[in-house]
């Protein structure tokens, strides 16, 4: 059964939340909700998505480092074929190149692109950093798989649709643009003014429920 989009959301981040936990024995459902504030029923109906060996949870709760390994395990995060690019090196994209959160994850920053070769020159990271006519060549050559875009909103489709035929299946848009891509090819919208908007239409049903 495909995992829904939340519950996939909640397990990555519970993930991460279970390596802080690794040196417990157990960690138990009450306790992940007391740490993310999500319910324990919701927590259970989202671990009930995963394959699990029968000695990853006893009485006292789960395993942290089986539950953790289950979960990338089911979410395909295991895989090392994790190769991402940068496409838009001003104020956002420069801001991912110092990035210590990518260390320990399972996905690997490899290249940078920008259409202005001055971005490119200037710019420090650990990995190499290109103008935009070179991703034809060095998508495919490094094997990448996903793209982090954050180009202006005028040129998120065009920049889509090369990243796409250079071998790109999966893009994080962190522009305003909704793109359109071929069946295949997976999209994840990142906004702040998205997120923004989900709390306060939460805060605002909790209080509409007090009252
Ligand atoms: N998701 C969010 O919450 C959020 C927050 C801030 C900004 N944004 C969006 O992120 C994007 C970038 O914002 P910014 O402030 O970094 O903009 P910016 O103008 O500072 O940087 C854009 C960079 O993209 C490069 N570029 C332009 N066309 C390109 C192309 N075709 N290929 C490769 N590179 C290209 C430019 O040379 C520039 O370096 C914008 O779409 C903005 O709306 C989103």
């Amino acid at each position: 059964m495909p995992i829904p989009r939340p519950t996939a959301e909640r397990l990555s981040q519970l993930a991460r939340l279970l390596d802080q936990h690794s040196h417990a024995a157990a960690i138990s459902s009450s306790e992940i909700e007391h740490k993310t504030g999500w319910p324990s029923h919701t927590i259970r109906k989202d671990i009930s998505f995963l394959e699990l060996d029968a000695d990853i949870s006893t009485t006292a709760g789960y395993n942290p480092v089986a539950l953790a390994k289950a979960i990338r395990k089911t979410l395909n995060l295991a895989e090392t074929d994790s190769k991402c690019c940068i496409v838009g090196l001003g104020r956002l994209g420069s801001a991912f190149l110092e990035y210590s959160g990518f260390a320990g994850s399972p996905f690997s920053l490899c290249a940078g692109f920008d259409s202005n070769v001055n971005r490119v020159e200037i710019l420090k990271a650990d990995f190499p950093l290109y103008p935009s006519f070179k991703m034809k060549e060095i998508i495919p050559r490094f094997g990448i798989k996903f793209a982090i875009l954050c180009v202006p909103p005028q040129q998120a489709q065009a920049t889509a649709d090369k990243l796409i035929e250079c071998g790109i299946t999966g893009i994080v848009n962190f522009t305003p643009s909704l793109l359109s891509v071929p069946s295949g090819i997976e999209v994840e919208n990142v906004s702040i003014i998205d997120a923004l908007g989900a709390l306060a239409a939460r805060l605002a049903a909790e209080n509409a429920h007090k009252e």
